[in-house]
């Protein structure tokens, strides 16, 4: 008879046959004969998810699964992944609840995002609205990156229906305005308060269907929100983007470099260091722009490295590949 062993049971089975494949089962050989001694222990674990994606992936699809990894590659921005996951959590716990006819609460995904140049607004702005899009929230998660210019026009009614067209075109995704607190910039008199208007009834009567996210510098972006004391409540959701320290961008000058399939020799990557240290100590310079400041450095040298390597009769692997510290230019 060939029944289940079971913990703490002694089994004899022919050496010849079986061979143990548990790994917390010990064996005793006598004559033609292994004896096998299931030792009582709890069966091993499933691996715990690590990350945000690992989460998702079991819990929902791999298309938002993917969308994490995404988020999570990005170097810093704790504070946006961690509000991302809750949103995730959010929804995912609304569809199981609505399984069970639990009660949801209707919520408002409108945003301020607040920070410096180059901080990754734009960039996380594009994967909410992967993420929404995923979850069934917005219908397309398309990107639509918008500035004062676009939305004021230069007579009256003109302001209404250029907003009234970009909205439009935002249906379904996400409407992106850019340092939006330059609508407030003319006061009472300027067409931009006729922009936020528009906009602040727009998101009244088509609250579901695209989501606005307001970003600009930190400062400028609260005053704006103060004198505007309609607008905090239509945005719950606000997070601020820091500026990187040197460390962090020489992390994303790897993730760019690397995504071009080039790399950086150690004398470039020194080089790149030390200028990294001397522009964010700079008092004069003003608008430093982050990661944009370090994919242009880095788009400049692999243009600088075009020219040098094109001399070259039929370049190596490396040559192609590697940046020196001669193509960064400053
Ligand atoms: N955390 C990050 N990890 C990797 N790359 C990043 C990160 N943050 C920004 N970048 C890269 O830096 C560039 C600029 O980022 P992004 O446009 O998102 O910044 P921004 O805050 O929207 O800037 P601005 O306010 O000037 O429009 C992009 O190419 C983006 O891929």
């Amino acid at each position: 008879m060939c029944g289940a062993i079971r913990r703490g049971q002694v089994k004899q089975v022919k050496s010849q046959q079986y061979a143990p494949s548990n790994p917390a089962a010990k064996t005793t050989e006598s004559s033609s004969h292994r004896i096998q001694v299931v030792i009582n222990q709890p069966p091993p674990k499933a691996k715990e998810p690590q990350t945000m994606a690992e989460n998702v992936r079991i819990t929902a699809n791999a298309g938002l699964a993917n969308v994490f990894d995404e988020l999570e590659r990005l170097i810093g921005l704790q504070e946006a992944k961690r509000t991302m996951y809750e949103i995730y959590a959010l929804l995912r716990m609304n569809q199981e609840r609505e399984k069970h006819k639990l009660r949801i609460e209707k919520q408002v995904y409108h945003m301020v995002f607040k920070g410096n140049p180059g901080t990754g607004k734009t960039t996380v702005a594009r994967i909410v609205g992967k993420i929404c899009k995923e979850m069934g929230i917005l219908s397309k998660g398309h990107l639509i990156e918008v500035e004062r210019a676009d939305l004021v026009g230069e007579f009256i009614g003109h302001t209404a229906q250029k907003t009234r067209d970009l909205i439009k075109k935002a249906m379904g995704g996400i409407l992106f305005i850019d340092e939006a607190y330059s609508l407030a910039r003319g006061g009472e008199k300027d067409f931009g308060k006729e922009a936020i208007d528009c906009l602040t009834k727009a998101m009244e009567d088509q609250k579901t269907e695209f989501i606005c996210i307001l970003a600009g510098y930190t400062d400028e972006m609260e005053e704006f929100l103060q004198i505007n004391p309609g607008l905090p409540s239509r945005f719950p959701i606000q997070i601020h983007f820091h500026d990187y320290n040197v460390d962090d961008l020489m992390r994303i000058s790897d993730l760019i470099i690397n995504e071009k399939e080039y790399t950086l020799s150690e004398a470039a990557r020194d080089k790149l260091r030390h200028q990294l240290i001397r522009v964010k100590n700079d008092p004069f310079l003003f608008n430093f722009s982050n990661a944009r400041y370090v994919r242009n450095m880095l788009e400049q040298a692999i243009r600088t490295h075009a020219v040098r390597t094109v001399k070259v009769h039929e370049p190596t692997v490396e040559q192609l590949m590697t940046i020196k510290a001669e193509d960064l230019v400053f």
